[in-house]
């Protein structure tokens, strides 16, 4: 951000950066405010530029008759910002508590990217104060106390009913557990187009969803569009094989094949699993495994890793996993780890896990120079070359917390790379559909692993922006035969 914001403000009169992203920020506090006259607003203003997005924002809507107050957290404030702010009506409060307690809505900007070390001790009465008011509270560019880089919240931030973020989205606006405290998240273009490095993070959109999901082509076959094995369940567990078998099926793979000893709980409730008892070496060709959900100990892990497709490990399968056998693969391996499970595997603890998940991701990557999807509130994965920005999951919500999700999730991972998708699009695509299903099943009420994997289809037509009017069930070769291809498939 700073290395752009420089390039593009080298062209710029002075200020003008600081204006657009004024513009833009006031724009937002109208439009939450509905009516701007008359308005009782409080900028928290903190000793950096933040701040003096916030004294400028707040003189844009004092000229609209807003009344607008400035608490002071800094030493030394903006005083360009300040300077406006009084031209335009606003003053500084003598008294914040007051000003507070009778806010329509309250500006943070406290800190923002250049904050370190979370609030400090001046700011926690202001910032509780301005929670407990009742008042919309906006954070400028960051909630302040939240690491912009990395997510990680240490000690008490702003809670924020919405954020008003510059530029580019920041990885704390999108890694939890800073991003729960940004509310609603709105991004405010100020030209840094091309000037904007390569991401450390990027999230797929519905677009991207649609050119990635596998399309069959008119020659396709059963084994053409590929073959996906489950090796899941067992006698304890058999729910967790019929579950990932769910998943696999919606997937777009051309077949499931499972193999285990849960083979009758999974022909009864899907008859068209190609069932075997295993192990897995024996039971046929396959484009892709999945392995571990519900396996208890039965064995099978190493057999599977010899193999020269992708494997996806999951749950149990990620308990005996030895680095140095994963990085020797010749085939891609995608990891598929809840926090707990990813601090087994790094010798941690799950709290720290759950404060770093981005580090956590990529740390695991590394380790085993895996694709690594991170489970949990934002699923994040992760590339085995550092270089490749980490995917964040946007469509997840808390209702997939819910047992059996995940045996959902590795079915329909497995299924997308036996398909052909590369790793870090089969993993991230289908944490996408995983979580517009859980979306679409849930409507705000609990709901079970197995309605998520029943909400698959409609999300899958969803992302791909179904009905195709005249393609699927049209005249044949209206859709040219070759269907879309992933990129680097
Ligand atoms: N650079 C630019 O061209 C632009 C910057 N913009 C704004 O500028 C911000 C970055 O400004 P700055 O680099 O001045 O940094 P910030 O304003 O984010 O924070 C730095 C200031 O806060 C103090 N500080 C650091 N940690 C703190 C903490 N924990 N508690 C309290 N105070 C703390 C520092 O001493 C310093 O005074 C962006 O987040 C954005 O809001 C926007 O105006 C757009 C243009
Ligand atoms: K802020």
């Amino acid at each position: 951000m700073r290395a752009a914001e420089a390039a593009l403000m080298a062209g710029l009169p002075e200020g003008a950066l600081m204006q657009r992203a004024a513009a833009g920020l006031a724009g937002a506090c109208a439009g939450l405010l509905g009516r701007v006259y008359g308005a009782r607003v409080v900028l928290l203003v903190g000793g950096g530029a933040n701040g003096g997005d916030a004294l400028y924002a707040g003189a844009r809507l004092a000229r609209r008759g807003a009344g607008v107050s400035a608490v002071p957290l800094g030493a030394r404030i903006h005083q360009g910002g300040l300077d406006a702010l009084v031209r335009a009506g606003g003053r500084v409060a003598d008294d914040p508590f007051a000003v507070l307690a009778r806010a329509d809505l309250v500006l943070d900007g406290i800190t923002g990217i250049g904050g370190r070390g979370g609030l400090r001790p001046d700011a926690v009465p202001v910032v509780r104060a301005s929670r407990a008011s009742g008042a919309v509270v906006v954070a400028v560019d960051l909630p302040s106390g939240v690491d912009a880089d990395t997510g990680a919240v240490d000690g008490e931030a702003v809670r924020a009913d919405a954020t008003v973020t510059f530029g580019a989205y920041k990885p704390g606006l999108l890694v939890d557990p800073a991003r729960e405290y940004a509310g609603a998240v709105r991004l405010v273009d100020i030209g840094l187009g091309d000037l904007l490095p390569t991401p450390e993070l990027e999230a797929l959109q519905h677009a991207d969803v649609a050119r990635l999901l596998p399309v069959p082509a008119a020659e396709s076959d059963k084994y053409r569009r590929g073959v996906v094995g489950v090796v899941a369940g067992s006698a304890r567990y058999p729910g967790a094989a019929v579950l990932a078998v769910a998943g696999a099926l919606r997937g777009g793979a051309g077949a499931v094949r499972y193999v285990g000893p849960a083979g009758d709980a999974v022909l009864a409730r899907y008859p068209e699993t190609l069932v075997h008892p295993g192990p897995p070496g024996r039971a046929g060709r396959v484009q892709a495994w999945v392995i571990g959900p519900g396996l208890a100990d039965t064995p099978g892990v190493e057999d599977v890793l010899a193999s020269d497709v992708p494997v996806l490990v999951d749950a149990d399968g990620l308990r005996p996993l030895d680095p140095a056998a994963v990085r020797a693969r010749p085939a891609p391996t995608v990891l598929t780890p809840h926090a707990g499970e990813a601090a087994a595997l790094l010798g941690t603890a799950r709290e720290d896990v759950e404060a770093r998940r981005l580090e956590a991701v990529r740390e695991l990557a590394g380790r085993y120079g895996a694709t690594v999807l991170l489970k949990g509130s934002t699923t994040l994965v992760a590339d085995p070359d550092p270089d490749v920005p980490v995917r964040v999951n946007p469509t997840g919500t808390p209702w997939l917390a819910t047992a059996g999700s995940g045996d959902v999730l590795s079915g329909l991972t497995g299924s997308l790379l036996a398909a052909g998708l590369a790793p870090r699009d089969a993993a991230s695509t289908a944490a996408y559909l995983h979580g517009l299903a859980a979306r679409r099943a849930a409507r705000g009420a609990p709901l079970t692993a197995h309605e998520v994997a029943e909400a698959l289809p409609g999300a899958w037509r969803d992302a791909a922006g179904a009905p195709r009017a005249g393609l699927d069930g049209g005249p044949a070769g209206t859709e040219g035969g070759a269907g879309r291809r992933p990129p680097g498939s």
